[in-house]
């Protein structure tokens, strides 16, 4: 093996005996193998980035038509944004930041480590050299094996932890803004922005920070090492042997790019046709009862096969269109890759005009062929997966585009709507122009509120729903203490929307509204809400139970507001006052409307708003209890006046708590009576 070969001219004819082409063939092939392992790892990647953007992700892409790219507009959002994921210089962020720099650092060190001991131990096989092979392959490989590995793991360590800080940053921020008064009910009600702001709080900010966190590495890594492995390879088979590499990729990837069928949109496609073929199920899950009784399997046997088979039908032409792409994707990504990198590497070899000091100067032994021939094998891998990864990272960034879009826009609207200014699809007065989006600001909120106890005044007040149809131009009525008033009226008149201007949850376009503070006001529903949470919890909802103790309501205490609902029973079947259950499900429709009842006298407010709370009491009932009437037409115009016996649709009540006598509706006049009566037995004995 000690042969020394003069002249690369020389070394096809040195090259002779078998066993040095056979090695030569191996490293050949190893480098066409890391190469197509290179394309393989992209084509991977990119296909769990798309399948771990879920159902949700897809559907939301195809729902917006807004154009999203890595514009100007996406780096302004990014401005906005990486302040709240990075705070300050002195943050745990920076500091991961920072770590992850040096991990950075320490891993492409390792790989031009790699690529020469790579080398170093070709050469102890080819030459037979067994203590050489030894101290390379056992004993400092066994040494930096190690350092390996923890460097590796680092990096996956620091990436992950980077992504659950800005995570955590951006979820604390949205939720602070969110459950801020009422933006919830706002940004879903208010403002039509945004369609689906729990998936935006969830999903989108949790990809939004994973992305983030990736690019980081996704972009400085492949940048440094392209230029370090570039500079290397050039040293050792020439100048513009990496630009020539670095050139090939650029061009197949362009042409790839410019005839591949639209695969990203496709996805998009498939994932929409997922979420509605779940959503199908899902409808089965939630009205079983229903379809239960309708006998409707038939019929959600079609529903549920006919959006499977729509599935079907994408998904056999996606794979029909991959199966060509593929082949052109490997004959010019793969093979044509692995045959420039063949030629470029062996080049210094059989010519000497392009001999360099570390290939191609062969005075004469073969090992050392072998030996350069492995290294540079290894850098020409790395330098080809540096640019794999370059251009995978520019296709992520225009999906990391979509993403910094979409939590972007929450952060947005909620700033506006925390500063009273919301967007909608308004309707349009002329009926011959279409509804256009418009911006409400405060200037256009001409109302005033006057906060007094005691009294509700409306005065001159429209009733307008948010997206501006006008229901009552201007309604004006006075309920003072101790006036129990019923309001009517045909479906869709705006009786809950009274309630709603009242309670602040929809804006006041004008006129003067007196009343007591929002906390002397209380709202029953008709399908009252049901919190997570304990049995004692529903009663005190939303006080906690060191307010409700500091209120003096200990558990006795609620014993006797469930007395006055008769729903004492439920403690003993859910289990005592500790019980954590779904509530929304234990209850009964009629037992919900109690535990509201009870949570009303819990509250002892001002003001009770009733709306439909009682739906199964009669209207006789109702009308014993109620002297003052306020009756909406349906077109606009409103009568308020002492209740006569006249007729009236649907009952919505105010009623008055100064004295607790009031009558509270139950669901039926025995159970009123009932209840009124213990009500007014505890009143006694408070
Ligand atoms: N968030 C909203 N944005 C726009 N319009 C709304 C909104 N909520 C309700 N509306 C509209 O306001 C009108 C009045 O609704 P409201 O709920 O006040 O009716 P209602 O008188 O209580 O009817 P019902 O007796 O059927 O409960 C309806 O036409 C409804 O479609």
């Amino acid at each position: 093996m000690g042969q020394g070969l003069s002249t690369a001219r020389e070394l096809p004819s040195s090259l002779t005996s078998s066993k040095k082409r056979s090695a030569l063939l191996v490293f050949a092939i190893v480098v066409g193998y890391l190469i197509k392992q290179r394309a393989n790892q992209g084509k991977r990647k990119q296909e769990t980035r798309f399948a771990s953007r879920g159902a949700t992700g897809g559907q939301d892409n195809i729902r917006r038509s807004k154009k999203v790219g890595v514009d100007a507009q996406f780096f302004a959002q990014i401005k906005k944004l990486l302040p709240i994921c990075i705070p300050g210089l002195a943050t745990r962020e920076t500091a991961l930041l920072l770590s992850l720099a040096l991990v950075l650092i320490a891993r492409t060190w390792l790989d031009i480590w790699f690529s020469g001991f790579n080398g170093h131990v070709v050469k102890a096989i080819v030459s037979r050299d067994r203590k050489e092979f030894i101290a390379r392959a056992v004993i400092e490989f066994g040494f930096m094996m190690w350092p390996m590995s923890v460097v590796n793991n680092s990096l996956k360590l620091t990436i992950s932890a980077l992504a659950l800080s800005f995570r955590t940053r951006l979820t604390r921020f949205a939720h602070n803004q969110y459950l801020k008064d009422i933006t919830f009910y706002k940004i879903s009600n208010i403002d039509n922005r945004i369609q689906n702001a729990d998936q935006l709080l969830t999903q989108d900010i949790d990809k939004f920070s994973e992305n983030l966190s990736h690019l980081y590495s996704d972009i400085a890594k492949p940048i440094v090492d392209m230029i370090l492995f570039a500079y290397k390879l050039g040293e050792a088979i020439g100048r513009e042997a990496p630009i020539y590499i670095i050139g090939y990729f650029m061009a197949s990837g362009a042409i790839l790019r410019a005839f591949s069928p639209p695969f990203g949109k496709y996805t998009a496609v498939e994932q929409k046709l997922e979420g509605d073929f779940r959503f199908t199920h899902s409808r089965i899950i939630t009205h079983s009862e229903e379809i239960a009784f309708y006998g409707g399997n038939e019929r959600e046997l079609g529903v549920v096969n006919g959006s499977f088979d729509k599935i079907v039908r994408h998904v056999k032409k996606i794979y029909s269109l991959r199966f060509i792409n593929g082949i052109f994707d490997s004959v010019l990504v793969k093979y044509c890759a692995t045959m420039t990198a063949y030629y470029l590497l062996a080049r210094p070899v059989f010519d000497t005009k392009y001999a360099t000091e570390f290939m191609g100067k062969l005075d004469a032994d073969p090992t050392k062929i072998m030996e350069d021939y492995s290294r540079n094998s290894g850098y020409l891998v790395n330098l080809s997966q540096a640019v794999g990864r370059l251009i995978l990272a520019g296709r992520d960034l225009t999906r990391f585009a979509g993403y910094t879009s979409r939590v972007a826009e929450l952060f947005d609207v909620l700033e506006d709507v925390n500063n009273g200014r919301y967007e909608r699809t308004m309707v349009s007065t002329d009926s011959k122009e279409a509804n256009v989006n418009r911006a409400v600001t405060p200037k256009d909120l001409k109302g005033k509120v006057i906060t007094k106890d005691g009294v509700i005044i409306f005065e001159k007040v429209p009733i307008v729903t948010p997206n501006g149809d006008v229901l009552v131009k201007e309604l004006s009525f006075i309920v003072e203490t101790g006036m129990n008033c019923l309001i009517s009226g045909p479906n869709g008149c705006g009786k809950s929307s009274l309630f709603r201007i009242l309670g602040d949850l929809w804006p006041l376009f004008d006129g003067t509204v007196t009343k007591p503070p929002s906390s002397k006001l209380f709202y029953v529903p008709q399908k009252p809400y049901l919190a997570l949470g304990t049995f004692r919890d529903q009663i005190i909802y939303p006080d906690s139970q060191v307010i409700a103790l500091s209120k003096g309501f200990d558990d006795k205490k609620l014993v006797e507001l469930l007395n006055v609902v008769q729903l004492d029973y439920l403690i003993e079947r859910e289990g005592g006052w500790d019980a954590i259950r779904d509530w929304a499900d234990v209850l009964s429709g009629g037992e919900k409307q109690r535990v509201a009842m009870a949570r009303l006298f819990y509250h002892k407010p001002q003001f009770a708003i009733l709306d439909e709370c009682t739906s199964a009491v009669s209207i006789d009932v109702e009308v014993k209890y109620h002297e003052w009437l306020l009756r909406f037409d349906g077109e606009g115009g409103y009568k308020f006046d002492r209740l006569e016996d006249s007729d009236f649709v649907t009952p919505f009540a105010f009623s008055h708590n100064k004295t607790g006598k009031e009558k509270f509706l139950l669901d039926d006049a025995e159970a009123d009576t009932e209840g009124d009566d213990a009500l007014n037995n505890r009143n006694k004995s408070e």
